[in-house]
């Protein structure tokens, strides 16, 4: 099991500490970024994403959660985002949206709320690398993952080989007693928050995760 660490949840006063902490660790950062507009948060802008991409080689994942996801393409992708997920809720096209990521040489995600059908993405086939299967609302951090979670993780990963195959990430509600369940589903990976920064061994629990499946 992959880990993206989202650095929402990291200590706002010492986020370069607490990527340095994951680094030999995780496989990539997960950075939201929210409008308080889609969602009910005002979070991250792209010189936040330039100085995470000044210390780390990692990936970094840009989650847009804006009402406008076009408009913040191009300055991610300068700030130097390696993926760019986006929600159908953000763009009135969204295979140009993918498109758009992609011709900028990033790697498109999409995400799928969990008010969303999964089975609906099928029409997005090669339209995007990697599926960002939302456990919770977006926008909110410390919830419980809907448990419907699991039964959709199945659904996408039968989806995903007459597709032509995608990353299949988790993002909310990633705790101890929901991500073996995660793995056992068929996730390839998850965006641990508080799982990963509010553990006393924030490296030993990436392990333990990468352990899983
Ligand atoms: O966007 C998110 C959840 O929707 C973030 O990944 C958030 O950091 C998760 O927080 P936590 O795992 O601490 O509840």
């Amino acid at each position: 099991m992959k880990a993206f660490v989202s650095l929402w949840s990291a200590d706002p006063l010492d986020i370069g500490g607490d990527i340095d902490r994951v680094a030999g660790h995780a496989d990539g950062f997960h950075i939201d970024v929210t409008d308080g507009h889609l969602t009910p948060q005002l979070l991250f802008g792209p010189d936040f994403v330039a100085a995470v991409r000044k210390r780390t080689e990692l990936a970094i994942e840009v989650h847009l959660m804006v009402t406008h996801a076009d408009v913040w393409i191009g300055p991610f992708l300068e700030a130097g985002a390696d993926i760019v997920t986006v929600h159908r809720r953000s763009t009135r096209d969204l295979p140009a949206t993918l498109a758009r990521v992609a011709e900028g040489g990033a790697t498109p995600g999409l995400a799928v709320e969990t008010h969303e059908q999964v089975g609906d993405v099928t029409a997005l086939a090669g339209a995007f690398d990697r599926l960002l299967l939302m456990g919770t609302e977006i926008g909110v951090k410390g919830v419980e993952v809907d448990p419907r979670v699991y039964g959709r993780i199945g659904e996408a990963v039968a989806l995903r080989e007459g597709m032509g195959g995608f990353d299949l990430f988790v993002d909310g509600g990633i705790r101890r007693h929901t991500v073996g369940l995660m793995a056992a589903a068929g996730a390839d990976g998850v965006i641990p928050g508080s799982f990963v920064y509010g553990a006393p061994d924030p490296a030993a629990r990436l392990a333990w995760l990468h352990g899983l499946r």
